[in-house]
């Protein structure tokens, strides 16, 4: 059996390094700032943070703000007034008041455009935020915890987080590794998924021995989300025994062989390449825009333009 703290499994050293620390930082007002790979469970942190800390009978609330639309960002963080703007047609709660005596979760912040993260800061500095259209600031009584998939220090120098505001996230860095890094959880995290979907569905599916040793093997890119998907996909191919095929790895392997790269037909216009990789990119991962674009090597936001200007091109 794993050890497990709140939502989240596993009994190797740096998990249950990370359950010390979150143990001792739930219990505290401190903001937190997660950093981690895509998939490697910065929400479930984030979540396990909430109901382990003073506030878990209050809402959690979350966010991508990679997803936020640019012209309802401060609607969509602070809320607004009837009548503020052409279509607010009645008053309006942002996340702030949602998340009102609770947690607001701000998965990507890296991606909140630099405006709304100077409005965010001075929440944080003052405990104040005043809706779209209200001449009345409100009280916030919220804790703060935010992820992101980039390493600080390389997104403040590309400015996309400013400084202050990573100081006030940051007094509690937490950092979740990568599936890689915990090698002694992946088999156990393999059988928990597992086990789950047997209770669920009234089954005895098994893992068999070759599938075990692939499990334990396969360098999971994407991640805790990755193994999950592949154990869900074989559950539901598999009869009782779980061979490697019902895993369907191939499938989920972001690298192209060199081989795969000569196949692209000479002078096929690039733009026409770019969407066919993206477009293929969100079906491999189920419409996922923070994996896909992560594999992709593109911003969430960059990701969100390029969706958009097809869709205007589209007949
Ligand atoms: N330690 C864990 N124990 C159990 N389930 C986990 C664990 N870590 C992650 N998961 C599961 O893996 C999936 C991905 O986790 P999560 O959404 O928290 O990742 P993330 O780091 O926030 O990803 P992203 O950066 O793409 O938003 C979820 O279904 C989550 O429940």
């Amino acid at each position: 059996m794993l050890d497990q703290f709140g939502l989240l499994v596993g009994s190797s050293r740096s998990m249950l390094k990370l359950y010390r620390t979150l143990r001792k930082v739930a219990v505290t007002e401190a903001n937190i700032l997660i950093v981690g790979e895509s998939g490697a469970g910065k929400e479930l942190v984030a979540n396990t943070v909430h109901l382990a800390s003073y506030r878990a009978e209050q809402p959690f609330i979350a966010i991508n703000c990679g997803a936020l639309s640019p012209e309802l960002v401060d609607s969509e963080l602070f809320g607004h007034t009837k009548g503020a703007f052409t279509g607010a047609l009645r008053d309006h709660q942002g996340v702030f008041a949602q998340a009102e005596g609770g947690t607001l979760f701000l998965d990507e912040v890296t991606e909140m455009p630099i405006e709304q993260q100077v409005k965010l800061l001075r929440v944080l500095e003052s405990g104040e935020y005043r809706p779209v259209g209200s001449d009345k600031c409100r009280q916030a009584n919220v804790r703060i915890v935010a992820a992101t998939n980039r390493d600080p220090q390389q997104a403040i120098s590309d400015g996309l987080l400013r400084e202050d505001l990573y100081f006030r996230l940051a007094k509690f860095p937490v950092v979740v590794p990568p599936l890689r890094d915990r090698n002694d959880d992946i088999v156990g995290l393999a059988q928990h998924f597992l086990a789950y979907r047997n209770a669920q569905e009234q089954q005895q599916k098994q893992l068999s021995t070759a599938t075990l040793q692939l499990i334990a093997e396969h360098r999971w890119p994407g991640n805790v989300r990755e193994l999950k998907h592949a154990v869900e996909r074989a559950y539901i191919l598999a009869d009782k025994m779980i061979e490697p095929d019902h895993l369907l790895l191939e499938m989920a392997l972001a690298d192209t062989t060199e081989t795969e790269l000569n196949e692209v037909p000479a002078g096929v216009p690039l733009e026409q390449l770019e969407k066919a990789a993206i477009l293929n990119t969100l079906e491999q991962n189920a419409g996922n825009k923070t994996d896909s674009a992560q594999q992709l090597g593109i911003s969430v936001k960059t990701l969100y333009n390029k969706l958009e200007k097809y869709q205007q091109t589209e007949p």
